[in-house]
């Protein structure tokens, strides 16, 4: 199976364009007001209109309500809802039977004992993102930049597709998917200048590294 590549936090129609020209398999908009990468709903449509089918449509939330997801889904049509909160197994229920889009949970990872959730959502999700759990004091749950010790993977045992994200980048990327045999890499913050700001050459140098790997891993 081929490796997922998602680029998260695009919120310019340039850098939108960038990631699509290099190959980006799933993009991520962010719809959280205290993140350096929030979209308004007008932004999340007009960003959303530009995809064009060209990769996935990834509507990034925290513990959003319905009528949030509602708006989302009315201007953005997500190929995945990304739930980054603490959302319930149960409320991830209720968003898949409502929403009927595939829903990939966010897990926050720094010790083996974030892994306990792991059954719960396994059961409803159609995929996990494995993220750095975010300091106490942090602003938001994730796109901080950081990464986690990747080793507290290399014994799962998870039938579902998962991913790996936190403090990637084009230069560490190998080494997390070696560690953690993920099927798929996610970038915010190791492709951006500054917070918020995406850089083209750092987008295209993180999918050139992580097709790389996937063109090694294949032969
Ligand atoms: O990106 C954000 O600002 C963000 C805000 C609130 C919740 C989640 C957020 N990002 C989630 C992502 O999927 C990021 O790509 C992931 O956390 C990795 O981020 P980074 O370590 O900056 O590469």
């Amino acid at each position: 199976m081929s490796l997922l590549v998602k680029i998260c936090g695009l919120s310019t129609r340039e850098t939108l364009e960038v990631a699509l020209d290099a190959g980006a398999d799933m993009v991520g908009f962010v719809f959280f007001p205290p993140s350096p990468r929030h979209l308004s709903l007008e932004m999340g449509r007009d960003l959303g209109r530009q995809v064009k089918r060209r990769a996935l449509k990834v509507a990034l939330t925290v513990d959003a309500d319905d009528a949030t997801l509602d708006n989302i889904m009315d201007v953005l049509s997500p190929d995945i809802l990304q739930l980054h909160g603490k959302e319930s197994v149960a409320r991830l229920r209720d968003i898949k039977q409502k929403y009927g889009r595939p829903v990939m949970k966010a897990v926050p990872v720094a010790t083996t004992a974030d892994l306990t959730v792991l059954p719960g959502y396994a059961a409803i999700a159609d995929s996990i993102l494995f993220d750095a759990r975010a300091p106490k004091d942090a602003t938001r749950p994730g796109g901080l930049g950081a990464p986690f010790d990747w080793r507290l993977l290399e014994n799962l045992d998870l039938k579902l597709p998962y991913m790996v994200s936190g403090g990637l980048q084009a230069d560490n990327v190998a080494e997390a998917l070696r560690v953690t045999r993920a099927g798929g890499v996610d970038v915010s913050s190791g492709v951006e200048s500054a917070p918020g700001v995406k850089d083209p050459d750092m987008i295209k140098a993180f999918i050139r590294a992580a097709r790389a790997i996937q063109e090694l891993s294949v032969r």
